[in-house]
C-alpha cells in the first residue's frame, strides 16, 4: 500500500498546487499512476459521489488513518480498480482497499452508466480530456469561404453529420447532434468534440472546405483586418480590401497555417498575403495547408521574419505576429502541471524571460515597417509576462505605436486584459483580449493590436515614457540577457 500512499500524496499536492508531478513522482510507475489518476479525476470523483463511498466507509477510513485527505487515496485505488490495464488494485491490504472492494460491483455498474450517458464505448474515452473538451470546450470548425460559401458549407456539413442548429448561447453545453454558429467570429461553428473524427475523415475536411480551428485562434486575423468586418449578417462580397486602401498583409509566424488561411479568406482571397515560417519542416506543413485551403492570394516565404528588410516592404500595412510562446493556455495538456514545480521555478522563469525577449524583438521588428498601420500580437499563453508585460514594454520602447481601442478589437468579447502590468491603466487593459478556458469555452489566449499614432502624438508619449521605462527596466534587462529558447516553446 505504500506505493498507493505515495501516489495519493502526490495527487493531493499537485491538485493543491503545492508541487509538480515531475518533482514528486520519483519513479516512472508512480508518475504514470499520478498522471492517469489526474486524467480520470472528474469521473472518479463522480463515482465516489454517486456511490456515497466516503460516507458509507467512514469507519474503515478512520482505522486506516491516511496522512492527508482520504479522497486522494481512494482516487488512486479507484484508478487501478477501474481504469488500469489489469483493472485490479495491486497486492497488499488495508482497510481502505477492503472498503473499496466492498463496493466493486456498484462502482463498475455506475461506470457503465457514465459510459452510456456520455455515449462512449471505452473507459479511456471517459478521461479528463474527453470530459473537459466535450462538455466545456466544443470543437470549433471554420467554413473556409475560399472554397465554399458559409451558408452552403453549413448546410452541407449539417446534412453530412445529421446536425440541427442550436440557437442557444455559447455558454450552454452542446449536444452531439447539434451545431452552433459562433458569435464574434465569421464563418465559425461549434460542434460536440465527439464529432471530431467524423469531420476529419470527411471529404469536406480533406478538400479544405472545413478547417478545425479553435475559437481563440481565429481572433487575431479578425482583429487585424477589422476594417474588413464580415461578421453579423453582411455578405463577404459587399466588402473588399481595395475600398479600405489596404496593402500587403504579413503573417510573420505562420505554420501550420491556421491564421494564414483565415486571413486569406477574410481578404476574400484577394490582395497579397505573405506567410513567413523559418522552420523547414513546419514550412512544408504550411505550404500544404495553404494549398488545400485554396489560398490564391498567399505567398509562403521560408525564412526568419526578423531578418527580412522592412524597407523593402513599403507596401505592407498589416502584420500578424503569433510567435512561439509557452503554450500555457492550451487546455488538456497534463504537462501544465509540471509548471508548478518550485524546484523548476528558475528554469521556468528563464524560459519565460527568453520567450518574452524574443516576443518583444519580433514586435519591434514589425514596427520598423515604414507603412505598417496595424500589428496584431497574440499568444496561446496565460502568463502576463508573455502578454500584457510584453505589450507594455513594446509601447514604452515604441512611442509611435499605441494600442488600438477596444472598439476595433472584438468589443463584444467580454474577457479583457489585466490592468496591473499596465500600471493600473484600465483603458489599456480593456483594449486587449484574453480568453480563459474556464469561462470562455476556448483555449487560454491573448490578443493585442498596435496601431501607428501620428507623429505629434508619438512625440508626446515618448516624452512621458521614461518614468514607466524605469519601472520596467529591471525586468526588461533580465529578459534581454537571456538566450532565446524557442525550442522550449509552443508552436501550435
Ligand atoms: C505559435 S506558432 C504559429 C501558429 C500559426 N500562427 C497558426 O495559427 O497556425 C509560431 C510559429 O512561428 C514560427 N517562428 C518563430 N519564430 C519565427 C521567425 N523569427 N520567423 C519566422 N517564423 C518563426 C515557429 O517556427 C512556429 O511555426
Amino acid at each position: 500500500m505504500e506505493f498507493y500512499r505515495q501516489a495519493s500524496e502526490a495527487v493531493e499536492r499537485v491538485l493543491n498546487k503545492q508541487t509538480s508531478v515531475k518533482s514528486y513522482a520519483h519513479s516512472k510507475r508512480l508518475l504514470a499512476l499520478v498522471l492517469e489518476t489526474l486524467k480520470y479525476q472528474d469521473v472518479i470523483k463522480q463515482l465516489v459521489g454517486v456511490t456515497g463511498l466516503l460516507d458509507k466507509e467512514k469507519k474503515a477510513i478512520k482505522i486506516a488513518k491516511p496522512q492527508g485527505d482520504p479522497i486522494y487515496l481512494v482516487m488512486v485505488l479507484l484508478h487501478d480498480l477501474l481504469f488500469s490495464k489489469r483493472q485490479a488494485i495491486e497486492a497488499g491490504s488495508g482497510p481502505i482497499k477492503d472498503a473499496i472492494l466492498r463496493h466493486k460491483t456498484r462502482l463498475r455498474g455506475e461506470l457503465t452508466k457514465l459510459r452510456v450517458k456520455a455515449g462512449v464505448t471505452t473507459n479511456s474515452d471517459l478521461g479528463r480530456k474527453a470530459e473537459s473538451e466535450g462538455e466545456l470546450i466544443p470543437r470549433y470548425l471554420r467554413i473556409n469561404t475560399n472554397k465554399i460559401a458559409f451558408i452552403d458549407g453549413v448546410t452541407k456539413l449539417a446534412q453530412l453529420l445529421g446536425l440541427r442548429e442550436d440557437k442557444t448561447s455559447n455558454e450552454q453545453p452542446l449536444a452531439s447532434d447539434a451545431y452552433r454558429v459562433v458569435e464574434h467570429i465569421p464563418s465559425l461553428i461549434a460542434v460536440h468534440v465527439r464529432l471530431s473524427q467524423r469531420i476529419t475523415s470527411s471529404d469536406m475536411y480533406n478538400s479544405g472546405e472545413v478547417i478545425l480551428q479553435d475559437l481563440a485562434s481565429c481572433m487575431p486575423p479578425v482583429v487585424l483586418l477589422n476594417e474588413l468586418k464580415t461578421y453579423g449578417k453582411r455578405l463577404a462580397s459587399e466588402l473588399d480590401s481595395q475600398s479600405h486602401n489596404m496593402g500587403t498583409v504579413i503573417d510573420a509566424t505562420a505554420a501550420p497555417g491556421n491564421k494564414t488561411t483565415l486571413l486569406s479568406s477574410l481578404m476574400h482571397n484577394k490582395g497579397k498575403l505573405l506567410a513567413y515560417e523559418h522552420m523547414p519542416k513546419r514550412f512544408a506543413t504550411l505550404e500544404k495547408m495553404v494549398s488545400v485551403a485554396g489560398c490564391a492570394n498567399t505567398q509562403n516565404v521560408l525564412g526568419d521574419f526578423t531578418h527580412c528588410d522592412p524597407f523593402a516592404h513599403a507596401d505592407v500595412t498589416h502584420i500578424l505576429l503569433d510567435p512561439s510562446c509557452t503554450g500555457s493556455g492550451i487546455v488538456n495538456r497534463l504537462d501544465y502541471l509540471t509548471e508548478q514545480d518550485n524546484d523548476d521555478r528558475e528554469a521556468h522563469d528563464d524560459r519565460l524571460s527568453a520567450l518574452a525577449a524574443f516576443q518583444e524583438t519580433i514586435i519591434g521588428h514589425a514596427m520598423k515597417f515604414p507603412n505598417v498601420r496595424r500589428i496584431v500580437y497574440s499568444t496561446c499563453s496565460v502568463h502576463e509576462e508573455e502578454n500584457e508585460c510584453v505589450v507594455m514594454n513594446s509601447l514604452i520602447q515604441h512611442p509611435d505605436f499605441r494600442l488600438a481601442s477596444r472598439d476595433s478589437c472584438l468589443p463584444e468579447w467580454p474577457t479583457r486584459g489585466h490592468s496591473e502590468p499596465f500600471g493600473g491603466d484600465v483603458g489599456l487593459a480593456q483594449s486587449v483580449i484574453r480568453c480563459s478556458p474556464g469561462t470562455d469555452r476556448t483555449n487560454g489566449f491573448f490578443v493585442a493590436c498596435f496601431e501607428r499614432v501620428d507623429t505629434a502624438e508619438g512625440a508626446r508619449v515618448a516624452a512621458a515614457a521614461p518614468a514607466k521605462k524605469r519601472k520596467n527596466k529591471n525586468k526588461n534587462n533580465k529578459k534581454k540577457s537571456k538566450t532565446k529558447s524557442q525550442n522550449q516553446s509552443s508552436d501550435v
